[in-house]
């Protein structure tokens, strides 16, 4: 075991990250009156590269216009291997009110990626004297990303969350899909005339957890493209869920619902988890290690899997 102690990511729910087009400010009152714990008001690729400039501005405007509460407020900028993306820093920085929580950058390659960006922030912070100091998120969706998620998860104490992104992963790996998340019909195991799906997904949010978990960065499950598949959405919310994943992307409003209820742990789930936190500290209190709770072994690992649980709902049920 190693003597380091895993650091915590920022205390904050991001059960759900609602996604915009910058380029259409109609909607920008109805993402803030949303139940999503994050809005990511988007200059990438649900913009037109002739409207760009527009959702700039219409962006900055909103960030200090509408009323966002007490959300998580980001916007995604344009790519590093784009010519719009300095201007997004530039002007954000330089023109954004400091309502402006977070950028996400799209497409990280590498560490190198994070560090530009930050030097670039850095300096417009120091020059302009923004009081509050922005935090990073990332998009790992591209072969690149993923071979180097541990370094990108290390690169810069502004790094708060980190996504897959299914589509451009999809992508970049030559993989033969043109859906976005979930399940792929060609991946399957075939036995006695049955086909067993798999997950084509699991390895990369499995690498993202990890990557995440070491240098204390939530990881966040990206978007799922078929709207009208709610089943299909909850059973990849529920996955990442299961593998450690805190969220998820929504496309679309009617996802925000599905997303909280997922990643909200449910009632049961907290009263368990309480009950086994309870037996374990009867049995340390009988001086015992392990105890038996449900005809099953819990001992001190399962008081951290619990803490897990309840740490969750305390810090929902306090946001
Ligand atoms: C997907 C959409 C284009 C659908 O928009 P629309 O046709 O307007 O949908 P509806 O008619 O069903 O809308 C119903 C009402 O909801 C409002 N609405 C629509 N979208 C949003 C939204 N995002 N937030 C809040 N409210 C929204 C409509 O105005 C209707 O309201 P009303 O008339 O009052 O009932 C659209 O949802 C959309 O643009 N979604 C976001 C797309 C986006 O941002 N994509 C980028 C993220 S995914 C990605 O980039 C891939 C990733 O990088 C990867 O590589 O994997
Ligand atoms: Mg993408």
């Amino acid at each position: 075991m190693s003597f380091r102690i895993q650091p915590q990511p920022v205390a904050r729910p991001n059960r759900c990250q609602l996604f915009g087009p910058g380029s259409r400010p109609a909607i920008f009152e109805k993402m803030a009156g949303s139940d999503a714990d994050v809005i990511n008001l988007d200059l990438e690729d649900s913009v037109a590269p002739d409207d760009k400039t527009e959702a700039r501005k219409n962006v900055i405007a909103a960030i200090g216009d509408v009323d966002w509460g007490s959300k998580t407020l980001s916007v995604r900028i344009n790519g590093l291997d784009s010519p719009y993306w300095y201007r997004d820093v530039v002007d954000l920085l330089e023109q954004a009110s400091e309502r402006l929580d977070q950028i996400m950058i799209p497409k990280v390659g590498n560490a190198s990626d994070i560090y530009a960006v930050d030097a670039l922030v850095s300096s417009i912070e120091a020059a302009k004297g923004r009081g509050k100091a922005i935090g990073f998120e990332v998009i790992i969706e591209s072969a690149a990303g993923i071979a180097h998620v541990e370094d990108i998860a290390a690169a810069s104490p502004r790094l708060h969350a980190m996504s897959l992104g299914a589509a451009d992963f999809a992508a970049s790996m030559g993989m033969q899909t043109t859906g976005i998340g979930g399940t792929q019909e060609n991946y399957y195991m075939h036995h006695e005339g049955q086909r067993h799906y798999s997950d084509p997904w699991h390895w990369a949010q499995a690498a993202i957890v990890a990557a995440c978990r070491t240098h204390g960065v939530l990881p966040v499950d990206g978007p799922f493209g078929d709207f009208s598949d709610d089943e299909g959405f909850r059973a990849q919310a529920r996955r990442s869920a299961t593998l450690g994943m805190v969220g998820k992307w929504a496309i679309h409003p009617k996802q925000v619902t599905l997303a909280n209820e997922v990643f909200t742990p449910s009632e049961d789930a907290v009263a368990e988890a309480r009950e086994i936190l309870e037996a374990m500290e009867k049995a340390k209190a009988e001086g015992a290690g392990a105890t038996v709770y449900k005809g099953r072994l819990v001992d001190i690992a399962s008081i951290k899997q619990a803490e897990v649980i309840v740490k969750q709902a305390e810090m929902i049920a306090a946001s």
